[in-house]
């Protein structure tokens, strides 16, 4: 099947881009495009195009150009795989509760599948169709389909928890904790540390005040 076919990173990460385009194309009434029109909206060139749209089997017809809706259905179908990315949120407390309620509803792809604690007051509820498991059921390679976790737990479990989560299979970590964690290579990392951004936050107001602005006239 042609969406199983992997397609180069670099194309990958276009897909979003072209889809924007051609969705503004087609708005605009217009039902194909050269890939040179193309070219210039995405600014991309147009061999690149040529080529990327080739991994897709959209060929384009010379003196025809690109038929809109047949790529938008296309990269549709492509882009909704991504929907399946599954995260995982790991300490259902404050943080992790208030996550679990919000479930990133506005973006398509990126949906939390399950979530994980040791209270056995919290393990077996659901929380926002949500449902809690035990950390003993995080098995080796139980999450290998699960690429993501969401880390809220207390800072001072946060390395064991993370060693657990990669034993399980998990690719990449948020970690929401102020704690530093240690991840093998093949692991990708990313802190969100709240007080940093707020001293960064702080220390810019201070040493680089913007210029004032002008007040809405009501
Ligand atoms: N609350 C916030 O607004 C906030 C903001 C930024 C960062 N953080 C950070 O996020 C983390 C969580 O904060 P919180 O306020 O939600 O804490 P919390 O104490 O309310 O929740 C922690 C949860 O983790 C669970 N837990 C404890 N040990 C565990 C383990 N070994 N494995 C799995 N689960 C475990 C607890 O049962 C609890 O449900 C902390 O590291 C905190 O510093 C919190």
């Amino acid at each position: 099947m042609m969406s199983e076919q992997r397609i180069p990173q670099a194309t990958a990460r276009r897909l979003p881009l072209y889809y924007r385009v051609l969705e503004n194309v087609k708005r605009a009434g217009k039902q194909r495009i050269s890939s040179t029109e193309l070219s210039k909206a995405v600014k991309i060139d147009a061999a690149t195009i040529r080529r990327d749209f080739s991994y897709f089997g959209a060929l384009g017809r010379k003196g025809y150009g690109y038929n809109v809706e047949y790529l938008l259905t296309f990269f549709r179908k492509i882009l909704e795989q991504d929907d399946k990315t599954g995260v995982v949120l790991v300490g259902v407390g404050n943080l992790g509760m208030a996550l679990l309620h919000y479930n990133f509803q506005k973006s398509h792809n990126i949906k939390i599948m399950k979530a994980y604690d040791v209270d056995p007051k919290k393990i077996g509820q659901t929380i926002a169709g949500i449902p809690i498991y035990s950390m003993d059921d995080l098995k080796e390679g139980s999450l290998a389909d699960t690429p993501i976790a969401i880390l809220t737990v207390p800072a001072q479990v946060a390395q064991v928890t993370a060693d657990r989560l990669i034993e399980a299979g998990i690719k990449g970590i948020l970690n929401f904790t102020p704690a530093r964690i240690d991840v093998p290579e093949h692991i990708r990392l990313h802190n969100i540390d709240l007080t940093i951004e707020l001293q960064t936050l702080i220390y810019f107001l201070k040493h680089y005040p913007l210029p004032a602005g002008e007040q809405e006239a009501e």
